[in-house]
C-alpha cells in the first residue's frame, strides 16, 4: 500500500536554523569507483549513505571490490575500499541513478564476463544510447540502447565521438574508467551544448588527484591517458545541491538558515546558489566554520598517508572533495521573492528548487538552457509546470525551460514521480501554502534519506 502524502509544514514564523549536509552524491559515488579502480587499498571519508551511494556501492561489490564501513555518523560512512579483480557475471542495479546507470557500464565492460544492468521502470527511459554507442566505438559488445542491456567486453579504449548534451554524465562515465583502458581515451563532443560544465570539471578534477593525465585544453575533447589510478585517503563534502531546499527556507519565510562547512573552492553545482539566490533577494553572508564539530579534513589526522598505496592530494582539495578551507554560509531572505531569468544549463539539478522560489516569486520569472531535464529522473520541465499549475499558480513549460508567473497558490497534492527534487520542491512550496500533501516523500532517500527529520528540525529550531 502506497504510503499516505506528507502534509508538508507551513511556516508560521520566519526559520532560524543551522543545517548540516551529508556528502555529496556526486562525489561520493565517483569516489568510491575511483577506488574500486585504484591501485592498492584507499578510504573514502564522509560519504554520502543514501540510495544512490548504496546502489553504487552494492554495484562496485559486485564487480569484485570489497568494501567495509569502518566508521559512521550522522555525517557519514567511512568506506576502506579495497580493489578487485574484475568480476563478470554480475547483475547490476542503477535503480533510478544516472550516476550508477553511466559511470559503471564502462568498468563493466573490463569484466572478466558479461555483466547485466538493470534499473526503477523510468530508468529504462532515462537516455544512453551516447555512452552505449562509444562503448561500442571502443570495444565492447552491448544487446539494447537503454536498461536492461549486457555488456560484454574486452575494451580497448582508443578515440570515440559522441553528442553529450543530453547528460554530462556520458563524458563522466567514459573519464573515470578511461585510465584502465589500454589505450586510454580520447573522447570528442559533436552537438548542442553539453551541460552540467562543473561535473565534468569535477570528474577531471578527481582524477587528476589520484594521477591520472587528463587533457581537457581543447573544448569539448578530452584525453585520458592509460596508467594507473591511485589509491587514496579522501574526505566528500557536504552535498550543497541539498542545500537548495533549505536555503530556499529562509527566502519563503524571510529567515536566515546557515550551512555549516561550505566549502571556499569547489565543483560542485550547489555553489552556483549564492549567486541565484542573491538575485532572488538573499543576502548571503560566509563566516568562519563555527557551528559545526570539527570536520575531519580540518584535523591534522585527516589525510593519513603511512598505508601503502595510499596518496594524499598535493594540496588535500581538490574540487569535490572536503578540504580545510570551509566557511559557514548564511543565507537571509527579506520574505519577499524576486523573479529571476536564468540559464541553469551548468546546474540544472537546482532547478526544480529555483522553480518552487518562482511559484512564490512577486515578479516573472524564465529558466533556460535545461531541455536535458526531460531525461532527468522525470520529464522535470513537464512535472514541475504540472505540479505548480496544479496548485493555482502559472508555469509554462518552453523548448529549453520554464516561465513561471506570479499568481497565489492554494493546496493540494504535490505528486513527486519518484523525483527527489520534485519532491523537496513540494516541500518548498508547503512552507507558504497551506494544505501542501507531497506525494511520495519517501523518494527522497535517493540522496537524502534523513530529508523529513531534517527539514522538521529546521522549522522547530526556536
Ligand atoms: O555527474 C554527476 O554527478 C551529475 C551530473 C548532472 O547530470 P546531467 O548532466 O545529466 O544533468 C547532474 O544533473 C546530476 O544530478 C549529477
Ligand atoms: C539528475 C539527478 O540525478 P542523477 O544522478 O540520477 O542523474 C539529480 O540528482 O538531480
Amino acid at each position: 500500500m502506497p504510503a499516505p502524502h506528507w502534509p508538508a509544514p507551513t511556516a508560521t514564523a520566519p526559520v532560524t536554523a543551522t543545517v548540516a549536509l551529508p556528502g555529496s552524491k556526486s562525489v561520493t559515488n565517483r569516489a568510491l569507483l575511483l577506488a574500486a579502480l585504484a591501485d592498492g587499498p584507499g578510504t573514502v571519508r564522509r560519504a554520502l549513505r543514501s540510495r544512490d551511494a548504496d546502489l553504487m556501492a552494492s554495484a562496485l561489490r559486485a564487480l569484485g571490490a570489497t568494501l567495509v564501513a569502518t566508521g559512521e555518523t550522522a555525517a557519514g560512512v567511512d568506506w576502506r575500499v579495497t580493489p578487485g579483480p574484475i568480476r563478470g557475471g554480475a547483475s547490476i542495479d542503477a535503480g533510478l541513478a544516472g550516476t550508477v546507470m553511466r559511470f559503471v557500464p564502462p568498468m563493466a565492460a573490463l569484466a572478466d564476463g558479461p555483466v547485466f544492468f538493470d534499473g526503477d521502470p523510468h530508468a529504462r527511459k532515462r537516455p544512453m544510447g551516447p555512452i552505449l554507442d562509444a562503448l561500442r566505438a571502443l570495444g565492447a559488445r552491448i544487446d539494447n540502447d537503454a536498461l536492461p542491456f549486457t555488456i560484454t567486453g574486452p575494451l580497448t579504449g582508443g578515440e570515440v565521438t559522441l553528442d553529450a548534451s543530453g547528460s554530462s554524465q556520458f563524458v563522466s562515465g567514459l573519464l573515470l574508467t578511461a585510465a584502465r583502458f589500454e589505450k586510454g581515451v580520447t573522447i570528442r563532443h559533436v552537438g548542442p551544448p553539453v551541460p552540467s560544465q562543473p561535473h565534468i570539471e569535477m570528474t577531471v578534477q578527481m582524477l587528476r588527484a589520484a594521477g591520472v593525465t587528463v587533457d581537457d585544453g581543447e573544448r569539448d575533447v578530452w584525453r585520458v591517458q592509460p596508467g594507473p589510478i591511485a589509491a587514496r585517503d579522501m574526505t566528500v563534502e557536504p552535498d550543497l545541491s541539498n542545500a537548495a531546499p533549505f536555503l530556499a527556507a529562509a527566502l519563503v519565510t524571510g529567515g536566515t538558515i546557515t550551512i555549516p562547512s561550505w566549502p571556499v573552492h569547489t565543483t560542485q553545482a550547489g555553489d552556483a546558489l549564492r549567486g541565484l539566490l542573491t538575485a532572488m533577494g538573499a543576502t548571503i553572508t560566509r563566516s568562519p566554520s563555527t557551528t559545526d564539530a570539527p570536520h575531519p579534513a580540518n584535523r591534522p589526522e585527516a589525510h593519513p598517508t603511512g598505508q601503502p598505496g595510499a596518496h594524499a592530494h598535493p594540496t588535500g582539495r581538490p574540487g569535490g572533495e572536503a578540504g580545510p578551507d570551509t566557511t559557514d554560509l548564511v543565507v537571509t531572505g527579506s520574505g519577499v521573492i524576486t523573479g529571476i531569468d536564468a540559464d541553469l544549463r551548468d546546474v540544472g539539478e537546482l532547478t526544480p528548487t529555483i522553480a518552487a522560489l518562482a511559484a512564490l516569486a512577486t515578479t516573472p520569472s524564465r529558466i533556460r538552457g535545461v531541455s536535458h531535464l526531460r531525461g532527468h529522473e522525470t520529464d522535470r520541465l513537464a512535472a514541475l509546470a504540472t505540479e505548480i499549475n496544479r496548485l493555482g499558480g502559472d508555469a509554462e513549460e518552453t523548448d529549453d525551460g520554464l516561465i513561471i508567473r506570479p499568481r497565489p497558490l492554494h493546496g493540494g497534492t504535490f505528486h513527486s514521480y519518484d523525483d527527489h527534487r520534485m519532491a523537496t520542491a513540494g516541500a518548498v512550496i508547503g512552507l507558504a501554502v497551506p494544505g501542501v500533501a507531497v506525494e511520495n516523500i519517501a523518494t527522497t532517500a535517493k540522496t537524502l534519506p534523513e530529508f523529513v527529520q531534517m527539514w522538521t528540525a529546521m522549522l522547530d529550531t526556536p
